[in-house]
């Protein structure tokens, strides 16, 4: 157990350099499974928490795993299981992406319900309900989702009624290897769907239109290993924007891709912080008073929902007041009553959240609700009067490699130190619905809808 403890003060310059996407690499490691002969490589696979949680899902399927220097070699020509145990799914959701190629590949599978972080009900209809229309048999029992199939999955025509990520990510891997067409409607167009997209393609599948609301897969007989680059990290590379941006600083952004980042770029600008496009990364500089803005979480290429916290926190910063609303998940406002301890005045409505700029944050003893929420603080902490503490490590190591020393690199006065049980005991947070209940998960729908 540890906590990062930031010391705010200093203007954040110099030259960073982005990982690999964890929301890229999680599917591809995921879609490995599908390669029945060679092996996989892949390469710039960032050393995160969730990387190491779904290579042991892999392993424990039977697949062969390595990961040294970032690269992580996958044989999955020959596996012996085709169920994810609830040890390794509770810790990430991401882990229910085996589904769709165990099913597509040995027409069987029995899978633990997804955990995660309590951002949501997070349902997972979707991808049950792509599953099903390809002529699988779905049964639910004692915390496991089974799915089984009488043959090779059938191509059809499956319509999202949410552009969930996951769902179009798992149904696209099960279509890989279906008999026939496979059409997804109102497919997500994340860029990592199309990093996705074309891993399977030079496995040797079949599919247009990744990037686009409709996906088509036709299915073929086999796929195999192959080597792939995981595309850089967009919300690594926004939260080191926006780091920079907080503290007034200029700092280079090396690998982060303009074109996955157009709203958080267009933001920034609206808010009068410079950014110098540049071939292999993004300059920002931030050298004059902010303006405040609105912002609005949409689905890609929308504002990403996994920027909202730390957007807020850079409008605490902003001169005026500011509106965040979050239409993609329902409870991820976690963070306010974080912020509020550091002497930040936010007021949640509804799914909106209006903040108050020039605040004078102070450091306190703060909590990680959820992943981005802990980088979300620790840029908070970077501008505070004195000490800031941030707990829920667990959280920020799941989706950010090296964010001390990274921030210390740019000039940021961060340390991790480790704490004992007794110590994380004491001071245990008080934070609301850690866990969200595992109920319902077919068909829960947003709260506003
Ligand atoms: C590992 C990974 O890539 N995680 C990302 C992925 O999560 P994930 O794939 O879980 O997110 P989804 O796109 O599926 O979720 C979007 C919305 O759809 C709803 N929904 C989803 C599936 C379903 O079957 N039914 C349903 O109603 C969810 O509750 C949520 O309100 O996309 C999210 C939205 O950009 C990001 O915040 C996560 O970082
Ligand atoms: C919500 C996130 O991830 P996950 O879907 O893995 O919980 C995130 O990356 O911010």
């Amino acid at each position: 157990m540890s906590k990062f403890i930031v010391r705010g003060g200093n203007v954040l310059t110099g030259n960073v350099k982005v990982s690999g996407a964890k929301n890229s690499v999680l599917p591809i490691i995921a879609a490995s499974l599908l390669g029945e002969e060679g092996v996989s490589i892949i390469r710039d696979a960032p050393p995160l928490d969730d990387v190491m949680t779904i290579n042991k899902v892999l392993e424990f399927l039977g697949a062969g795993v390595t990961y040294e220097d970032e690269v992580i070699r996958v044989d999955a020509q020959n596996l012996v299981s085709c169920e994810a145990p609830y040890e390794w799914v509770r810790k990430m959701r991401a882990s229910f992406l085996v589904m769709g190629p165990l099913l597509a590949r040995m027409g069987h599978t029995r899978i633990s319900l997804p955990g995660g972080c309590a951002i949501g009900t997070r349902p997972i209809d979707q991808h049950l309900k792509g599953f099903e229309a390809m002529g699988a048999e779905i049964n639910l029992g004692q915390g496991y989702i089974e799915a089984k199939s009488n043959g090779r999955l059938r191509g059809a025509k499956i319509y999202l009624d949410v552009a969930s990520v996951g769902a179009t990510e798992n149904i696209m891997m099960a279509a890989t290897l279906a008999e026939g067409t496979t059409l997804i409607e109102n497919a997500a167009k994340e860029p990592e769907i199309v990093d996705l997209a074309n891993y399977l393609t030079s496995m040797g599948a079949n599919i247009r239109g990744a990037g686009t609301g409709v996906i088509r897969i036709e299915g073929v007989d086999k796929l195999r290993g192959v080597e792939h680059t995981v595309i850089p990290d967009r919300v690594e590379a926004g939260t080191y924007m926006m780091a920079a941006a907080i503290t007034g600083g200029d700092v280079f952004v090396e690998g982060a891709i303009a074109d996955h980042l157009g709203p958080v770029i267009s933001k920034l600008q609206e808010m009068g912080i410079t950014i110098d496009v540049q071939e292999n990364g993004v300059r920002v500089t931030a050298n004059k008073p902010l303006k405040s803005v609105d912002v609005k979480t949409l689905p890609y290429p929308g504002f990403p929902t996994d920027m909202q916290s730390q957007m807020m926190a850079l409008l605490l910063k902003s001169e005026g007041t500011s509106v965040v609303t979050e239409t993609v998940f329902e409870n991820r406002f976690m963070h306010v009553e974080q912020f509020a301890l550091m002497n930040a005045e936010i007021k949640v409505e509804g799914r909106s959240s209006i903040i108050t700029g020039s605040a004078k944050l102070t450091g306190a003893k703060v909590v990680a609700t959820d992943l981005r929420a802990g980088a979300a603080l620790i840029m908070a902490g970077l501008v505070a009067e004195g000490t800031t503490e941030v707990g829920g490590t667990h959280h920020i190591d799941r989706g950010y490699v090296n964010l001390a020393e990274k921030l210390s690199g740019l000039g940021a006065n961060i340390f991790r130190i480790s704490m004992d049980e007794d110590a994380v005991a004491e001071e245990a947070p008080k934070v609301k619905h850690e866990v969200v209940e595992e109920v319902n998960l077919f068909n829960i729908q947003p709260t506003w809808a």
